[in-house]
Formats: structure tokens, sequence, C-alpha cells
């Protein structure tokens, strides 16, 4: 065997969805802050991206996360993210598994029973606190960069779906949501191909119809991710929310091809993104949590922590908790001969 890369990876989840952490064998990456280094990946190495999250290394479900040195002197580590088709600015579920990778390895030391660290993610600088215990992470709480609305209530036209009510909002990615009614659908894990396919249809819709982009960083654009909410099911919860990932491209043409994948947790940045549309409808106060349960019925819990403003938008500062878990490491390998150097995709699961 002649081996071009040998990439090591702690494999882990948040609350149910995956988040593959690369902890060895990266190329060294350029730039002088993460956001920089992200964008060097992007360029110059976005087959790693594609290796790890395509076959037969990856599945259309899993995150992907790489450790980068902080350039900020505060944060205690950098991290990039990695998703089927985009580098997301910030990621709960992969802050979550980040974190936990980074204590429960010994990469970062870990205090019992809080840990706080300071991490620097593509679009900032979050600060964590770890619950540990008995070195374990059992819960990471942290302080999310600021949320806001852009669009409130404003109407979409879905190819195949017809008008719907959306709003296009900022929690770390830009988000379109919709009411999951407004598709007759319920956002649960049993009903994802439903969930999938409006979805996709609707970020496709909203990206051409309402392009967003963030007025500090106007390289971050969107929407580039969408959510389908409905009241809550448990009294312990106060929504629900089904979130679709693209793992493919969306062609109006072929509105049967599933080109993304549910999120398997509630998702962090989407819960941060719903907090600030309905703090701005005046419908969640500050300090007031907010509990929001995924496909699978896990929950994360976001709090609004304080307010303050982003370029012309009114923001709220979000906090999030949830639980992470490693699952296992894992060591993959690139052969010089293997046909397929950047992975693959097959259209029936793909698109
Ligand atoms: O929790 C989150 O924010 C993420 N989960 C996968 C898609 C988003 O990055």
């Amino acid at each position: 065997m002649h081996t071009t890369r040998m990439i090591t990876a702690v494999e882990a989840h948040a609350e149910g969805e995956g988040g593959r952490v690369i902890t060895g064998g990266m190329p060294l990456l350029r730039g002088a802050s993460v956001f920089e280094k992200m964008q060097d990946m992007q360029m110059r190495h976005d087959d790693i991206r594609t290796l790890m999250l395509r076959e037969p290394r990856g599945n259309p479900a899993l995150c992907c996360n790489v450790l980068v040195p902080p350039s900020d002197p505060l944060a205690d580590a950098g991290f990039i993210i990695m998703e089927q088709t985009e580098y997301p600015p910030m990621s709960g579920s992969n802050l979550i598994c980040v974190t936990t990778v980074l204590l429960e390895t010994g990469i970062l030391p870990m205090t019992e029973p809080e840990t706080t660290l300071t991490l620097e993610a593509p679009a900032g600088l979050v600060t964590v606190k770890a619950t540990c215990e008995n070195g374990k992470v059992t819960r990471v709480a942290f302080r999310n960069v600021p949320a806001f609305a852009l669009h409130i209530g404003v109407p979409l036209e879905v190819p195949g779906y017809g008008r719907i009510t959306v709003d296009i909002a900022w929690g770390g990615m830009f988000f379109v949501t919709a009411e999951a009614a407004a598709f007759g659908i319920d956002p649960v894990a049993r009903n994802g191909n439903d969930i999938v396919r409006a979805s996709e249809a609707m970020r496709a819709a909203a990206a051409a119809q309402y392009p967003v982009s963030h007025p500090e960083n106007p390289a971050i654009t969107g929407p580039t991710i969408a959510q389908l909410t409905a009241p809550p099911t448990d009294p312990e919860t106060h929504g629900r929310g089904a979130i679709t990932v693209s793992s493919g491209t969306y062609d109006p043409a072929r509105p049967h091809a599933l080109t993304g994948a549910l999120d398997r947790s509630p998702c962090g940045t989407a819960t941060c993104a719903k907090m600030a549309v309905l703090h701005a409808r005046g419908l969640l106060d500050i300090g007031a949590d907010y509990v929001n349960a995924g496909p699978l019925g896990t929950t994360f819990t976001g709090r609004i922590e304080s307010t303050t403003k982003v370029g012309p938008y009114d923001a709220i500062i979000p906090s999030l908790t949830g639980r992470g878990w490693i699952t296992g490491i894992s060591q993959h390998m690139l052969d010089a001969t293997d046909p397929f150097p950047a992975g693959f995709t097959v259209g029936d699961i793909w698109g």
C-alpha cells in the first residue's frame, strides 16, 4: 500500500448529529484568523472535506471538523466546520462534538466540575462552559455569536408547493424557516424524505428570492439551510424543529431526488435563529429558556442572554446547551491508486 493521506479522527455525535473531529494528518492551513484558514482549506484542500464526508468514508448525514490553532490570543483552540455542501461559519452540534473531543481526549485540560474554554469558530469567538464529571463531558453550554432576523413573515414562492410564509434569520448560519404545517408535514424522523424534499425546494427558492449576507462579513451569504418548525408535543419543550442539511444540488426538474439529510439533532444554529425570530416577534423574552426538540426527540436548550446590534439589525446573544458523546477513533487512509481521492456520491442516497 502507498498511502498519500493518513487522517486520524475522533468520531462523536451531539444529540444524534454526527460530528467527526479530525485530530491529525491535516496539511498546515494559512490565514490570520480561523475564517481565513477555513477559506484556505476551501481553496486548496476541499478534496479532504469530500474525502471525509462522502463515500466510502462518510455518509450524507455526517459533519466533520478540523482542529486548528486559534489566531485570537483569547482562544484556546480553533475549529473549521465542514458539511456536505459548505463550510458553515458556526455550528452548535459540531461545537459540542469538538468540545467533548478536546476535553475527553486530553487535547485541552479538563477541570471538574466545570471547564471554561474559548473556541475560535470561523464566525468568531464562542465561550464554552463544559460540565465535567469523572473524566466525561456531561453537558456543553456555549454563548453563541449574535443571532438576528433579516426577514420576518415574508412570502416565498416554492416550486411544487406554492406560496409559503417564511422567516430568514442568522444563528451562525443563514436559515430559511417555515412552519412544517404549511407543507402538511409532521417534522418527525419517519417523515425525513418529505421534510428533505420540501426543505430543499424552500432553501433553493429562498436563496434566489431573498439572498442575504452578513453585515460584518459579506463573504458569508445565504440562506444555505432550511428549518421546518412545529408546536411542541412534549410539555417539557417549547418547540420542535427539523433541519435539512444539503448534501447535493437541488434541481427543480428532479423534485423527488433527496439532495439533503435531516440534522439528527435539533440544530444549535437553527435554534438560535428561531429564538431571534421569536424575540423580534415579542414571543421570547431575555432569560427565558427555549427547549427545542429535534426529529429524534433529543433537545437543545437555548436562552436569550442579552440583546445587541449587528449592523442595522436588532440581535440577540443566545446561549445553547446540549450533550455530546464520543463513539470511536478512526484512522482513514488514501492509497495512491484509489480511483476516488475525493470520495464519491451515488444518486440512491445522495440525490
Ligand atoms: O447544530 C448545528 O448548528 C448544526 N448541525 C448540523 C447543521 C448545523 O451546522
